[in-house]
């Protein structure tokens, strides 16, 4: 994989937590709300963050299972009590990364169909979106509860490319974890990762991808228009 590969695509698809928008606040808030309503110890921000990935239940998960203990029953609660903390805090103190809003007026300048693909649920992506001002630029969104299986499984970016109309091979993926990587190479579609994101605690540059950025910006040096 060559740092300037290039590539002419129709779409994008973007994750979200750790690539467009810097969620890691909010997410830390809600879940040491829900650690102390539990009466559980809460966590750093930095362990909050390894757990950032594989959705809301995972992360709750690990919050309450990570060097402690929880019963299936007590885990289950502890998601219900998170998304209720999580709806009140879900974007007081989230920013957009550098480099983002430029970058997604110039695809769309460029005629390129833009897409969310988060591991987030949909009750939490679609008013975070709006909150941040960005919801306008994407044509579609698929959440981490669209499909009954979440990225790194493939047919979360196959449903984003059959909703724009477009072959998984004509789309680029740009992520910030080793879940997009996987999904898009599942997907036969070439992946560039930010490296200012969340991959669950694994060093970015050791993830298989087409590219890596430190600026969103950066993404352009790898798209030619078609
Ligand atoms: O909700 C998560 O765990 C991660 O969300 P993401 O797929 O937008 O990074
Ligand atoms: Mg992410």
């Amino acid at each position: 994989m060559s740092a300037s590969a290039r590539f002419a695509p129709r779409a994008v698809l973007f994750d979200l937590d750790g690539t467009l928008l810097d969620t890691i606040a909010d997410l830390a808030d809600a879940a040491n709300l829900m650690l102390a309503e539990l009466g559980r110890p809460v966590r750093s921000q930095e362990e909050v963050h390894s757990f950032v990935g594989k959705g809301i239940p995972n992360l709750v998960r690990r919050c309450m299972t990570e060097g402690t203990r929880a019963t299936e029953a007590e885990i289950e609660t502890a998601v219900a009590v998170f998304r209720r903390h999580y709806a009140v805090v879900n974007g007081a103190r989230t920013a957009i990364y550098p480099g983002v809003i430029e970058t997604l007026q110039a695809l769309r300048g460029r005629d390129i169909r833009l897409a969310v693909v988060t591991n987030k649920a949909e009750a939490f992506t679609l008013p975070l979106l709006e909150r941040m001002g960005i919801a306008t630029h994407f044509d579609t969104v698929v959440s981490g509860d669209t499909l009954p299986v979440k990225k790194p499984d493939p047919a979360t970016v196959r449903l984003a490319c059959e909703r724009l109309g477009v072959a998984p091979t004509e789309a680029l993926m740009i992520g910030d974890s080793a879940n997009d990587a996987l999904a898009a190479q599942g997907a036969g579609m070439p992946v560039l990762l930010v490296t200012y994101g969340y991959s669950e605690g694994v060093p970015v540059d050791t993830i298989e991808c087409d590219g890596l950025l430190s600026n969103a910006l950066q993404a352009l040096d790898h798209i030619v228009t078609a």
